[in-house]
């Protein structure tokens, strides 16, 4: 997590939606060491998830199921709004608070195949960020792309980066990049979280049991991603450490690589890009 400097303070905040990609952002805003206006207000569905937050001092969450208003109750004042719903809510949930968004609003969608130009189109006279975060974020770990719209300031874009960098790195890109951004980084944990469960069920077939197998397979891909960091050694380097000329990595490597896995990458990336493209067209 990158520590703030002393004059950024992050503008009062609303979170439309705070599940998975949500809550996970709103739990790195609530470190300690982040300067934020307070109280953060959230909305949710249901008054379960609500209720989840009370007692809190920091956060003031508002349920949609049995307050009709409670998404404009939680945006009104607020200087930054961030819509975390499903892709297909964001128009509704943006017609919804605009009479609430003053002029100059930021406004910043996590979703997947929302354009700046689809919520400007609901939002007049609001400034309008993408980002695209991943779930590390809950823990100050996550990787973010940010892509301002046509109504976004370079400040507006500046503070959502600011905003992100609370909860991990940041870059910032164009918005024709941010499909891609979702493909790599946004849904790649699910890819790794994947490897971890196909390791896990090859380890249990080799007669493993299923705590062995998760000290095994769970130990070795944290401890290799803290060596990845911690060494600043390349991928490939960290990989020939391991795989002894005529030893044993060498030949499940070869395995491997004989799936073609950078054809396999492609394929998959591309299927993730075409999916944000069929959510922009409404599919
Ligand atoms: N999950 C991920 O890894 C990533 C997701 N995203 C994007 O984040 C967005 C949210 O996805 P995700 O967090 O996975 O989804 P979730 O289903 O986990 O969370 C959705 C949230 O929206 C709330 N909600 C539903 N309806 C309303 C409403 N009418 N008013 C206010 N809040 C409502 C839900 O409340 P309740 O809990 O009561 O149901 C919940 O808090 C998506 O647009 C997705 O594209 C982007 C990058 C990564
Ligand atoms: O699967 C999804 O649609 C979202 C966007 C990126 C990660 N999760």
């Amino acid at each position: 997590m990158t520590t703030q400097p002393e004059t950024a303070t992050l503008p009062r905040t609303a979170m439309i939606g705070v599940g998975s990609m949500g809550g996970a952002i709103l739990a790195g805003l609530r470190s300690p060491d982040v300067r934020i206006a307070l109280p953060i207000t959230v909305t949710t569905n249901s008054a379960a998830s609500a209720a989840e937050f009370d007692g809190a001092s920091d956060v003031v969450a508002y349920a949609a199921e049995t307050d009709p208003a409670a998404n404009q109750t939680a945006v009104r004042d607020a200087e930054l709004v961030m819509l975390a719903v499903k892709p297909w809510m964001i128009a509704g949930v943006a017609k919804e608070i605009a009479a609430e968004i003053a002029p100059g609003t930021i406004v910043v969608s996590v979703a997947a195949g929302v354009s700046c130009e689809q919520i400007e189109a609901e939002l007049p006279g609001a400034q309008v960020v993408r980002a695209m975060p991943n779930t590390p974020s809950h823990l100050g770990r996550g990787v973010t792309g940010v892509a301002g719209g046509t109504s976004a300031s370079a400040e507006a874009v500046e503070t959502v980066r600011q905003l992100f960098e609370t909860v991990g790195d940041v870059i910032v890109v164009r918005e024709d990049q941010i499909n891609d951004v979702a493909a790599v980084s946004g849904s790649g944990p699910a890819y790794l979280f994947l490897y971890v469960e196909e390791m896990t069920a090859a380890a249990l077939r080799r007669g493993f049991t299923p705590e062995q197998a998760r000290v095994l397979v769970n130990g070795t891909v944290s401890g290799s991603a803290e060596l990845l960091v911690q060494s600043g050694e390349e991928p490939a380097q960290l990989r020939r450490n391991v795989t002894s000329p005529k030893g044993t990595t060498e030949q499940a490597v070869l395995v491997l690589q004989d799936a073609n896995w950078g054809e396999l990458f492609d394929r998959a990336l591309a299927a993730n890009v075409r999916r944000s493209e069929e959510l922009q067209r409404g599919e």
